[in-house]
């Protein structure tokens, strides 16, 4: 071969391979726009033909309005705060359970309702249905609050239930005193109208949902549990309506809990034999311990975004989106990634990209001029979907890279199970037509609870639980969880006992109507 026919056969074979190449780049951006194009997953999923059970209507007439109003209002006042879980506010559990009877006393004294005190403070309600073939379904809330200051820079006092042009401040609004109220203001109206379930139905009110819920919904799954109860679902709280908080989404989005996070409370601890602060050694234990929690907090656990089921919620929503952001989210497949390295900039994002590693308490020290014998530090991690308890537990370790740093796993669990979510799901359905009906401009989807709730005990009685109620949550407002100005507008609160009214009434369909039924109405 001559040195020029040589060249002219490299200068064919880059040819070819640049031309394959481009082929290749055209034919997967071809492959993204058509999946931009058509995709919507929610598309075929509309069910037709649903059996018409919610027969009272839900009207809400001035007295009442005023009276719920009154009863919500009455419940953020007392301040049954978790501090730990030998730290309850029992004198106001107790003024809580005085407040119930007096608020729904139809409730209380309906022959349709059983009703019993579980753990001296926590409650539980049997409605039982008159369809005995129809498996029952739960309701779940928490009576208990963390604690509030109002010094933290509260604009009404925590505990006042204060209105500020609209707004019902204080702990509990959200968290989660609209639940327990709402559900049982909803079942107060449906009883004096007459109403009685064809499919029962229980509701669980924990007292100690805030420090882990070992003694509230852990006997009420004993109690259930004897009597042999298996659930169709749980509905607890958790997620929201989310409106103007995805930023490019088109109207609000309603994201129904499918799985919770799992957690780690790690306690980590280094001791140093005490002396006079004249004579320190190089390294204290209050240093030893400074640096391990620092490298926690430089060493953020890996990006996991798009391979837990916070990829559905996407899926779901990207055809509520508008390009360019429609083609991203249309291809998870392609840029979950970048989307990762998006979401993980500010922190309410980052939840749903990795497990999250918070230092919560650090304690060390009892005089300024006695060496510290004993630093202690407690850190919270959110384990995301695609990761185990144990897996954490060993990166942690070797994060903090330090034998002088003790480790000890103070309380954890796994991610909890995916519940199911697709058309034939009865629980997943029934939420999502009762939050249509209600608010129709919103898109139901999936979601990940990024942090925990009573709902992880009922494993045993229940395949599917969700984590919902329509608590319209607006940019800013994640950050009241268990923060300062906690508040709640007097309109969502009535809007959450319709919600739950209409639920309940739901629940009594029989079968959920055919998945194909909507392209073949005549
Ligand atoms: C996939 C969604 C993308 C972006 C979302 C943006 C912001 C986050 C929005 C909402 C966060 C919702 C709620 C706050 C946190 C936790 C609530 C969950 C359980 C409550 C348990 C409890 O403390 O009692
Ligand atoms: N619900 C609270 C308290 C809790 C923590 C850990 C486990 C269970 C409950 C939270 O998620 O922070
Ligand atoms: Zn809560
Ligand atoms: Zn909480």
């Amino acid at each position: 071969m001559t040195e020029r026919s040589a060249k002219l056969n490299i200068l064919k074979f880059v040819k070819i391979v640049s031309f394959s190449l481009l082929l290749v780049i055209l034919g997967f951006f071809v492959a993204a726009t058509v999946r931009t194009l058509t995709f919507d997953v929610n598309a075929g999923l509309q069910l037709a033909h649903w059996e018409k059970t919610n027969n009272i209507a839900s009207d809400i007439n001035q007295h009442q309005r005023e009276e719920l109003l009154a009863n919500f209002r009455d419940a953020i006042r007392i301040p049954t705060v978790s501090t730990t879980e030998t730290q309850l506010n029992t004198t106001a559990l107790r003024e809580f359970d005085s407040l119930l009877r007096k608020a729904f006393p139809t409730v209380f004294s309906s022959h349709l309702v059983q009703h019993e005190v579980v753990a001296n403070y926590s409650h539980l309600f049997w409605v039982p249905g008159s369809d005995l073939a129809l498996v029952p379904y739960m309701l779940l809330a928490h009576i208990d609050v963390v604690p509030a200051e109002e010094r933290d820079g509260w604009e009404a006092p925590p505990f006042s239930a204060k209105e500020i042009n609209g707004f019902i401040y204080g702990r509990g609004t959200i968290d989660n005193k609209q639940s327990v109220m709402g559900i049982l203001q909803a079942l107060e109206y449906l009883l004096i109208r007459g109403y009685s379930p064809r499919r029962g139905f229980f509701i669980g009110l924990g007292h100690d949902e805030e420090v882990s819920g070992f003694q509230g919904a852990m006997n009420i799954v004993r109690v259930l549990k004897k009597k042999g109860v298996q659930l169709a679902f749980v509905l607890d709280e958790g997620l929201a309506v989310l409106d103007g908080v995805i930023s490019g989404l088109q109207g609000p989005a309603a994201l129904i809990g499918i799985s919770e996070k799992g957690l780690a409370t790690v306690k980590l601890s280094v001791s140093k034999a005490p002396g006079h602060s004249s004579m320190p050694p190089s390294e204290s234990s209050i240093g030893i311990l400074a640096g391990a929690v620092k490298r926690l907090e430089e060493n953020p656990m890996p990006r996991l975004f798009g391979e837990g089921p916070e990829r559905g919620t996407f899926e779901h929503l990207a055809h509520k989106f508008r390009l360019p952001l429609k083609f991203v989210m249309s291809n998870m497949w392609l840029f979950s990634p970048l989307l990762g390295r998006v979401m993980e900039r500010r922190p309410d994002t980052n939840a749903f990209v990795r497990t999250t590693t918070a230092i919560t308490m650090f304690n060390s020290g009892v005089k300024v001029n006695i060496l510290p014998s004993q630093a202690e530090a407690y850190v919270n991690l959110r384990i995301h979907s695609a990761q185990s308890l144990q897996e954490v537990l060993e990166l942690i370790q070797s994060t903090v890279g330090d034998e002088r740093v003790k480790m000890e796993l103070v309380d954890g669990f796994d991610p909890l199970p995916v519940s199911s979510y697709d058309e034939t799901s009865f629980g997943f359905q029934i939420i999502k037509k009762t939050v249509l009906d209600q608010f129709p401009q919103v898109t139901v989807a999936p979601g990940i609870c990024i942090g925990n709730t009573d709902s992880r005990h009922y494993t045993d009685l229940a395949k599917d639980i969700y984590r919902f109620a329509p608590t319209w949550f607006r940019p800013g407002d994640a950050q009241r969880f268990h923060g300062i100005n906690e508040r709640i507008s007097k309109k969502n609160y009535e809007e959450l006992v319709v919600f739950y009214f209409n639920l309940i009434q739901n629940c009594d369909i029989k079968d959920l109507p055919s998945p194909h039924s909507a392209g073949h109405e005549l």
